[in-house]
């Protein structure tokens, strides 16, 4: 079956439109169509674009990576496409046409309840507790890469900064600070380049006030600012005020997450058990 095919051929990949720009490069909207009559599949093509920072052995890494990823709650690889005589590579994945949460929260404010928001982010807890199963640390989360499949599923996207923990380490220590919007930064990894499940958490606490303030607090860039000034000169991070009309037991989830100790910080098991719980009632 086409599904399970793994080398895409670029003459029958056909460019539709763009999509955005990822950490190391640029993903389109294109058609799979072999037969040549419109009936093949629409992906999502990652090119990698070569600047300073990245090189192909990264863009190999970020390939390998979600080449072995198997989860309901991570985008799923398909393939890859190679062209110029495997010269440049592109990575090929399923495309999920209701786009990144940011843009979906803003569009459907009306239709996305305190119910929806906890089932995305139990399903976001469950793709980084299987992701450390692996020992994968993704340094990347946050709602721009976190992809909408339907309005009842959510999956995580962008292994572009993803890396493995060292067997002998619980930590990873980076040795090039990227281009990171360090927003979403614990202290840790900020002060000491040092990257962990536990500041994959940190980053988890973010993007549930991301859900819970239907992405505002983002998009109003001065509150940003203001808070990563405060962050980063060492002062006290003022922690983010709750969002409006968030269940008080959620924004005790944030502010677990963004505990400045990370052995303070729960494991994304306990999150998804406690997420669960305030689920749980929130049916009642
Ligand atoms: C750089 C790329 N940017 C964008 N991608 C898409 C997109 C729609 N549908 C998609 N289906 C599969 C993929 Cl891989 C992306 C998209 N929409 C807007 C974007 F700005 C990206 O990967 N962003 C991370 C994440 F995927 F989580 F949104």
């Amino acid at each position: 079956a086409q599904h399970d095919q793994t080398l895409f051929e670029e003459r029958h990949l056909r460019y539709i439109s763009p999509l955005g720009k990822g950490n190391f490069g640029s993903v389109e909207l294109c058609r799979y169509d072999p037969l040549g009559d419109n009936t093949g599949e629409l992906v999502a093509v990652k090119k990698l674009q070569p600047n300073k920072q990245s090189t192909l052995e990264d863009f190999q890494k970020e390939v390998n990576t979600l080449s072995v990823l198997h989860c309901d709650y991570i985008v799923k690889y398909r393939g890859v496409c190679y062209s110029m005589g495997r010269l440049s590579m592109s990575l090929v994945m399923e495309y999920l046409p209701h786009g990144s949460l940011i843009g979906y929260l803003e569009n459907n404010r009306h239709n996305v309840n305190t119910r929806r928001m906890l089932l995305f982010a139990s399903q976001i807890c469950k793709g980084m507790e299987y992701l450390q199963t692996l020992r994968y640390i993704h340094r990347d989360l946050a709602a721009r890469n976190i992809l909408v499949a339907s309005e009842s599923l959510v999956k995580i996207a962008d292994f572009g900064l993803t890396k493995i923990i060292p067997f002998d380490k619980e930590y990873y220590r980076v040795t090039q600070p990227g281009e990171s919007p360090i927003f979403w930064y614990a202290p840790e990894s900020i002060n000491d380049s040092k990257f962990s499940h536990k500041s994959d958490v940190w980053s988890f606490g973010i993007v549930l006030h991301e859900l819970f303030s239907y992405c505002d607090m983002v998009s109003n860039p001065k509150r940003v600012r203001i808070i990563v000034f405060l962050f980063t000169n060492d002062l006290f991070m003022s922690l983010l005020p709750s969002p409006p009309h968030c269940p008080s037991k959620v924004y005790n989830l944030m502010k677990q997450c963004w505990a400045y100790d990370f052995d303070e910080r729960p494991c994304f098991s306990s999150l998804g058990n406690q997420i669960e719980t305030i689920m749980q009632e929130e049916r009642k």
